[in-house]
């Protein structure tokens, strides 16, 4: 693998013992209101725990969610998370930019951490704007003054242009920490090779949006496309498929699908048949069994879970022919073993087959250790997932472009 040279300061250039914000992605699936572990907790530790031992006190900013979903809850129980990683006590306030937020930030002392609450939760955090917009926002100059220095270390999230991530580092001096380093290398080192043999990119999980302009982006060096969860839904709708709708309350698909049909439609005409959609799809029976249907016969009140055993089985065949396979986002909800048939059988397939693999996103990384696969057996599992699929494109992470810009100034 060619190496890749960052062009950030990193926490290697820091001074001993100062005030730092930490941004980190400590984004995690929640099950009845309760964040999981994900392997963005222990990654990020290790960063936390290397600045306490060098005399920094730590103010860590971080989200969860989005506004309106499920998954957007506090950050009390990902305070607990991190302290069993980094086996010591890791403070929580309720607050992100407020008086109480202020007054915990002011008691830190060195070798303390402090977890802010999720800055999602602030009006001014999401909007996408240019970093400079960011950094006028309150939410930073309110912030900024109370640190010596802001050290980013949330990779996975680089790809957003929210004031978490751009604007602070306009403001204060600014490094990365070990995971944006370490992600960025083997990310960046990834896009540049090559490949003689067949390349397959496997695509799935909640967000089409991220997915859509890469499938376009990398068109010229992927051989085939094989989609599942929800984007791969809403490929089978503008195939004139009754799947692809929200139904039973679901947010996933409609409004995806209002912002994206064309594009849709434009991939699906000019890439023919190196698109590969599934043939099955398994859903939830009343008695809680899980059912396969062919896509022929596919009802539109149903919500579909995983793909079904024949598609499983053609996804693990065109891996096993594969030179390399880059996966993003699962096939189905593997979270659930009744679901989980589609995103292990890929895995399984690329874990014996002798090709270059990554596996991506935050979500997606953790079928590996859930279902007893060795991580080892791939060339490389990101804790990424959008920001590792805009990687391979070649096209840069706007956290990332931030922080090269502190340092050309420097
Ligand atoms: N048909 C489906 N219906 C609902 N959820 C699905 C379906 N298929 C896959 N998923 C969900 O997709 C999730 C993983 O993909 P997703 O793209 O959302 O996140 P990720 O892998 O963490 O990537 P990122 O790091 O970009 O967030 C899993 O948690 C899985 O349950
Ligand atoms: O999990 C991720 O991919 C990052 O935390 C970004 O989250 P988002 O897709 O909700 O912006």
């Amino acid at each position: 693998m060619s190496t890749t040279t960052s062009t950030f300061q990193t926490i290697d250039d820091l001074e001993s013992g100062q005030q730092l914000l930490v941004r980190i992605d400590i984004n995690a699936p929640v099950e009845d209101g309760v964040v999981q572990d994900n392997r963005r907790f222990a990654r990020h530790a290790e960063t936390i725990a290397e600045l306490l031992a060098d005399d920094h006190a730590v103010a860590l900013l971080a989200h969860q969610g989005r506004p309106g979903r499920d998954t957007f809850i506090s950050l009390e129980g990902h305070a607990d998370i991190l302290a069993d990683h980094l086996g010591q006590e890791v403070a929580f306030v309720d607050d992100t930019v407020g008086e109480d937020a202020l007054e915990a930030i002011g008691g830190l002392e060195a070798g303390d951490v402090l977890l802010l609450e999720n800055a999602r939760m602030c009006e001014e955090e999401l909007p996408e704007e240019a970093p400079d917009e960011k950094a006028d926002t309150e939410f930073v100059q309110t912030l900024a003054p109370e640190f010596d220095a802001y050290v980013n270390d949330a990779y996975s999230a680089a790809h957003r242009s929210h004031a978490s991530l751009v604007g602070f580092p306009r403001v204060l001096d600014a490094y990365a920490g070990r995971v944006m380093e370490s992600e960025y290398t083997a990310n960046s080192a990834i896009q540049q090779r090559e490949f003689d043999g067949l390349v397959t990119m496997v695509l799935g999980g909640t967000k089409a949006e991220d997915l859509i302009p890469v499938i376009e982006e990398v068109d010229d060096t992927v051989d085939r496309f094989c989609l599942g969860g929800i984007v791969g839904e809403l490929f089978l709708r503008a195939d004139g498929h009754d799947v692809g709708y929200d139904v039973e309350g679901t947010e996933f698909f409609d409004h995806q699908w209002e912002d994206h049909a064309d594009t849709i439609e434009g991939v699906r005409e000019e890439y023919g048949d190196r698109l590969h959609l599934a043939s099955d799809l398994a859903s939830e029976t009343d008695d809680g069994e899980r059912v396969e249907r062919a896509v022929a016969e596919i009802e539109k009140e149903t919500s579909y879970l995983d793909v079904g055993s024949d598609t499983a089985d053609e996804y693990a065949d065109l891996v096993a022919e594969s030179e390399a396979v880059f996966v993003k986002g699962a096939l189905g909800v593997f979270e659930d073993e009744r679901f989980a048939d589609g995103t292990v059988a890929v895995l399984s397939a690329i874990a014996e087959a002798d090709c270059f693999s990554v596996v991506g996103g935050g979500d997606t990384s953790r079928a590996i250790p859930m279902y007893d696969l060795e991580e080892e057996d791939f060339s490389h599992v990101s804790v990424a997932g959008g920001a590792y699929v805009r990687a391979l494109t070649g096209e840069g992470l706007v956290g990332v472009e931030v922080l090269e810009a502190v340092a050309e100034s420097e």
